[in-house]
């Protein structure tokens, strides 16, 4: 919303007075009729305008300067206009026939272009001579314009919206082709003036006189006023009350004679007023002015708040409203307004009492509406929000987004799933969602927000409803951003090759990085938390290890550590695969050495609990971290035949035991594996191609030939809280953002900076391709022209008919020719400026020898200036 103008005090002195002072217009009203003509240009090609209600002559004055210089202009109004070059003005009322002669006298048979009118009762000097309203002054104004506007001419008219209006309007059809209702910014938002611009005059030969009368057309009106206004209006001034926040606009256009948008109500009126809620809703403040309400406000009843309430009643709210008719009802009370009638008459008191008692039920009645209404638009709310939903999905169907698993699969869960209780958290509201959720879900399993039945009764599940509601609104949204981040990124990937280069750089760089210990996909586990690995899981392997320390015989246990141990390892579904190999072997040890305490007595138990996570459990790694340990290598090869048997007979147990869930070849992906080889190979590969392009992989190679660190120490730092970071559930546009700035911040020293920077050196030291090309080419072609220059040589010195001389001097010649660079110097050319003594010289200037130019030190300024200003006009005439 735009600063609010002030029509009074100091607040009509805006930029639009203080620029018509500056420029010398005589009213602000001028800038008006500028916009006006400056959208619509009727000003330019009139040769003739009449100005009704001219004074003091603003517009006249900008008529005489708009309009091409031979033109008529006449200005009338009820007061004297002082003189205006070029303009005939006159004293006297549009609405009278003398008016109408003068104008016909000064006219003779022209006829005028454009008429304008900017009247307004009450305005002026003169207002007590003013006997019409505005809407039947520019009745007579239109009557004035259709005697004398040419065919095809403008009327230019100021109307205030009232029931008036569209009357007027409907005539203006009528008489003109185009009609076009418009406020140009100069008039003040707070005055309800509008002009309308009424262009192409049909000039029709007979009007029928009833257009032009106040009675015939302003009479439909008349009569409908006070059914419609009893009516709506108090509907409305009431609505004003119990709905504040509903901005409600004058369809019925300002009340006949009243054009201002603030009212002030005395407090008296309010208090001693019939129906105080229709008020409330009409004023914007209620004062306090007499001494009578000036004490009133000194009351203890009219506490603070009441009084702000009363300096503003458009800024309050239902509460508002309802403390301020409880104020009322006091007062009243207080001045005996009500009890005096209980005491001196019985039936009175009645009547009085009902009114009170309405006053009441009103208000309850309309926080009843208020109420209905509430539920209306959350039940709207929640149509437009499964809306957004069908139309994400449709969106999915039709192959405009990348599909929104993420965000079908929440929802889905969201619906009906258990495994959201999880995702919440605090069981007591969990618990309650499951209320909420059994009460939304009807009998054939649809929802009931679905249908259009009843909304829930209990206030609880009302709340629980609004959370879900929002709660599904969120994951709404959420799928509909990750369908838009998947758009966008595909748009990228089209348009922006540098983006695709990057892209796939990350991607190289993410398979190439540790990133963590995944979680095992497709596992059809109920309990699906979306935490897997980490802290949870380093939790479950310790409360695994207590209990089997306990009873290692516990089949469920069992099952468990199979599950995980099968999902987690490439190592176990090679065991399933071929159990009688010495890697399963191995597998079946790991597995047994975690239900069995004994196995693992010579690890620490931090390194026991560390190592109990199922994605440790099919990797020889961990042996492999272990190397130097002599002892549990022997001792692991010791049990290894004990474990190879165990495994056997476990797996021949049935699936109740051991379940191997085979996983994915692609999982693998961001698995670590320090024996697979063929990645080491692949990052050695690159290493000896590229050798160490980072400072923190350069820090750490240096570290490690110092000695600073062991490898033990590096692969140990490598299991940090990056590692260990799930990506489960998380939409893709936060793991991209993530995966540019989660990243484990490595330390780098000044040395292997330096290292780098050296090697940059050496590499930016190296030509270019193409330079390196260029080099080539040129030296092969001083190559050729030496071969040449020197078989010319052997020519020459072949040759009989020369003195030795001879020969000498042509072949110096030759050879010179064919050792130089093969390019002619080029000549320079010199730039004369032609100002000072070269200025308007024709022919060459004095001193200047050899090639030159002549430029003119404008030029240049001059074609840019000449390009700024088409530029410019360009940019005018599209606006
Ligand atoms: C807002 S002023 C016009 C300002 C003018 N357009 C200007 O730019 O200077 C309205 C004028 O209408 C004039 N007026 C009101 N009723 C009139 C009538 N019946 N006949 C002639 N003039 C009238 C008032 O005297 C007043 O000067």
């Amino acid at each position: 919303m735009g600063k609010v103008q002030k029509k009074t005090g100091k607040g009509r002195l805006d930029k639009y007075y203080k620029l018509a002072k500056e420029q010398g217009y005589r009213a602000r009203s001028a800038f008006k009729l500028i916009q006006l003509n400056k959208k619509y240009a009727f000003l330019e090609n009139a040769r003739c305008t009449i100005d009704l209600c001219a004074a003091p002559g603003g517009w006249l004055q900008v008529a005489s300067k708009y309009m091409p210089v031979n033109s008529v202009i006449i200005g009338v109004d009820l007061v004297p206009i002082k003189p205006i070059p070029r303009v005939v003005t006159f004293a006297s009322d549009i609405t009278t026939p003398q008016c109408r002669n003068l104008i016909r006298g000064e006219l003779k048979d022209w006829k005028a272009d454009v008429v304008l009118h900017d009247g307004a009762p009450n305005v002026g000097t003169a207002w007590i001579q003013d006997a019409y309203s505005q809407s039947e002054l520019v009745l007579m104004s239109l009557k004035l314009a259709v005697e004398f506007l040419a065919k095809g001419g403008t009327f230019v008219t100021k109307v205030f919206r009232s029931v008036d209006y569209n009357n007027l309007i409907w005539v203006f059809n009528q008489l003109f082709g185009k009609v076009e209702a418009t406020k140009p910014p100069s008039s003040r938002n707070v005055s309800a003036e509008i002009f309308v611009v009424c262009r192409d005059f049909l000039a029709p030969k007979v009007i029928d006189p009833k257009f032009l009368d106040p009675r015939h057309v302003f009479k439909d009106v008349a009569t409908a006023e006070h059914a419609v206004d009893k009516g709506s209006s108090a509907n409305n001034a009431q609505a004003n009350v119990f709905q504040p926040e509903k901005k409600r606009r004058h369809r019925d256009g300002y009340a006949d004679g009243d054009y201002t948008l603030h009212k002030t109500l005395s407090s008296a009126e309010f208090v001693r007023g019939p129906d105080p809620i229709a008020v409330l809703g009409t004023v914007n403040k209620i004062s306090f002015t007499t001494e009578e309400e000036k004490e009133w406000l000194a009351m203890d009843i009219t506490s603070p708040d009441i009084k702000a309430n009363c300096d503003d009643l458009k800024v309050l709210g239902k509460g508002d409203f309802k403390a301020l008719l409880k104020w009322r009802l006091a007062l009243r009370e207080e001045l005996g307004l009500d009890n005096k009638t209980k005491d001196t008459e019985e039936l009175t008191e009645t009547v009085e009492i009902t009114e009170e008692v309405d006053e009441e039920q009103q208000i309850s009645e309309e926080l009843e509406r208020l109420n209905a209404e509430a539920a209306a638009r959350t039940k709207r709310d929640r149509r437009r929000a499964n809306e957004v939903k069908q139309r994400t999905i449709q969106r999915m169907q039709l192959q405009m987004t990348a599909p929104l698993d993420i965000g079908l699969e929440q929802m889905d869960m969201s619906l009906g799933g258990q495994d959201d209780i999880f995702d919440l958290g605090g069981t007591e509201r969990s618990l309650q969602k499951q209320g909420g959720i059994a009460t939304l879900i009807g009998e054939d399993g649809d929802l009931a927000e679905d249908s259009d039945e009843e909304e829930p009764e209990a206030e609880n599940d009302e709340v629980l409803d609004s959370d879900e509601e929002r709660e599904r609104k969120m994951q709404g949204l959420e799928a509909e951003l990750d369908g838009l981040y998947d758009a966008y990124q595909d748009r990228m990937r089209e348009r922006d090759a540098k983006f695709k280069v990057m892209e796939a750089r990350r991607n190289n760089s993410e398979r190439e990085e540790w990133s963590g210990i995944q979680a095992k996909a497709g596992s059809d586990d109920g309990d699906a938390s979306g935490e897997e690995g980490g802290w949870d899981k380093m939790q479950q392997a310790k409360d695994l290890g207590d209990s089997s320390a306990d009873d290692s015989s516990d089949d469920e246990n069992d099952s468990v550590v199979g599950n995980e141990v099968s999902a987690g390892s490439k190592r176990t579904r090679d065991a399933r695969r071929d159990p009688s190999t010495s890697q399963v072997s191995k597998r079946a040890r790991l597995i047994t050495k975690l239900e069995e305490p004994k196995s693992s007595a010579s690890v620490s138990k931090a390194a026991q609990v560390w190592f109990s996570q199922d994605v440790f459990a099919g990797l020889d790694g961990i042996d492999g971290v272990d190397e130097d340990d002599d002892d549990t290598a022997v001792e692991d090869e010791d049990m290894a035949v004990d474990e190879e048997e165990q495994w056997k007979d476990s797996a021949s147990e049935g699936e109740d035991d051991f379940e191997v869930v085979p996983r994915e070849p692609d999982d693998d992906v961001n698995m670590w594996n320090p024996e697979d080889e063929n990645e080491d190979e692949v990052k050695q590969a690159k290493i000896q191609k590229l050798g160490l392009i980072t400072p923190e992989a350069v820090t750490i190679a240096q570290q490690l030939v110092n000695r600073q660190i062991t490898k033990t120490q590096l692969i140990n730092d490598g299991f940090n809280r990056y590692s260990l970071n799930s990506k489960d559930g998380l939409p893709s546009w936060f793991l991209d953002d993530e995966s540019k700035f989660y990243k484990p911040n490595l330390p780098i020293t000044k040395e292997a900076v330096a290292a780098l920077r050296e090697k940059q050196r050496a590499l930016d030291a190296r030509p270019i391709k193409k330079v390196a090309e260029a080099k080539a080419r040129k030296k092969f072609k001083a190559h050729q022209r030496l071969e040449k220059a020197l078989k010319k040589a052997e020519g020459v010195n072949a040759t009989a008919d020369m003195s030795e001389r001879e020969k000498a001097q042509q072949i110096e010649k030759v050879m010179r020719k064919g050792l130089s660079s093969g390019t002619k110097a080029k000549k320079d050319i010199k730039v004369v400026v032609a100002k000072g003594a070269h200025k308007g010289v024709k022919g060459r200037p004095k001193g200047v020898k050899g090639r030159y130019t002549m430029v003119d030190s404008r030029m240049k300024k001059e074609l840019r200036a000449k390009k700024r200003v088409e530029k410019a006009n360009k940019k005018r005439k599209k606006s």
